[in-house]
């Protein structure tokens, strides 16, 4: 172990330390002359927990500060839950690897009820994502949706207490810190279309870091990033803010990608679905992206940026 360390900036939840020491375990195999660690921060993300994201600055807030550490140089690369990775990178950052995706499904959580379908009437759901409320209000208008931060472990404790009948989660961080036995109910993707990324962990490096890009390199899967560009291109070109409820989620089918997408209203009283079939990931992404825009989409995201501008966030 002659060269300099590969330094993984990390937050600290569990699930980013997780995720971290699972992307750290795949490089000593890939690399075992790699000297592989560590380095733990803090991000504003963490820090302000009281408000809902949509309101402090959005999801790009557990990022910005990795990827600031890397441009220091006291990190090479970054590992996050590609979900929380906003659809446009600063100049300069480059995605070096992504891994296969885990179950990408939304999961209903609860103690009494077996799925969101026999909760009673105006029950209390937990979740602060708007794409959630948004799928699981169109099926049930009459559900009380209360905001639900913080990480895995306490959204679970939240739930225990009784302060709300059900919650939900992505399934994937669930699994990954052992919680696989919370779950109720996996709910399938026409009732909860995932968030873009949602199941896939990503590594981002500085783009002229080429001993990062190969190292990190070697653990990227080819179907995650097809599947994840894809996702990514349709978010990116609807310009959605983060008072916009919008889901992504595309599957391999041979050498064509399907692509699903939702964008809809807050109470879930309007939505616009649709899917693409495809080769080229971009190319399919924006298609699906204009096609729900001039349906109608356009006039929603626009209102919903509006609304935004006024919180005073992005
Ligand atoms: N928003 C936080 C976050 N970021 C990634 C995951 C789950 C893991 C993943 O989707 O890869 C979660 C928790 C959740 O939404 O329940």
């Amino acid at each position: 172990m002659t060269d300099s360390p590969l330094r993984i900036a990390t937050r600290q939840s569990r699930l980013a330390l997780w995720q971290a020491e699972h992307v750290a375990a795949r490089l000593r195999e890939a690399h075992p002359n790699v000297n592989v660690v560590l380095v733990p921060m803090t991000t504003q993300g963490d820090r302000v927990l009281d408000r809902p994201l949509a309101q402090v600055g959005g999801k790009g807030l557990f990022i910005k500060e990795l990827e600031i550490a890397i441009e220091e140089n006291r990190a090479d690369i970054a590992v996050h839950s590609m979900k929380d990775v906003p659809s446009e990178l600063p100049p300069g950052m480059s995605l070096a690897a992504m891994l296969p995706r885990a179950d990408a499904r939304d999961a209903f959580v609860s103690r009494r009820f077996s799925n969101y379908r026999s909760l009673p009437q105006g029950a209390r759901v937990g979740t602060s994502s708007l794409r959630r409320q948004c799928q699981l209000k169109a099926i049930r208008p009459d559900l009380e949706v209360i905001p639900l931060r913080g990480n895995v472990d306490t959204r679970l404790r939240k739930l225990d207490e009784e302060q709300y009948d059900a919650i939900i989660l992505a399934a994937a961080g669930l699994i990954r810190l052992g919680f696989a036995d919370r779950i109720t109910h996996y709910i399938d993707f026409d009732h909860s279309l995932p968030a873009v990324g949602q199941g896939i962990v990503g590594i981002e490096c500085r783009s002229n870091d080429e001993r990062s890009l190969r190292l990190a390199g070697a653990l990227d899967d080819a179907v995650s990033r097809r599947c994840c560009e894809a996702e990514r291109a349709f978010a990116l070109r609807l310009q959605g803010s983060c008072q916009s409820p919008i889901a992504g989620y595309a599957e391999a089918r041979g050498a064509e990608l399907v692509l699903r997408g939702v964008v809809g209203s807050e109470d879930g009283g309007t939505l616009y679905r649709g899917t693409v079939q495809g080769v080229d990931p971009v190319e399919i992404g924006i298609q699906l992206a204009d096609r729900l825009l001039s349906a109608g989409a356009d006039v929603l995201l626009a209102e919903q940026r509006a609304r935004s501008a006024q919180a005073g966030t992005n």
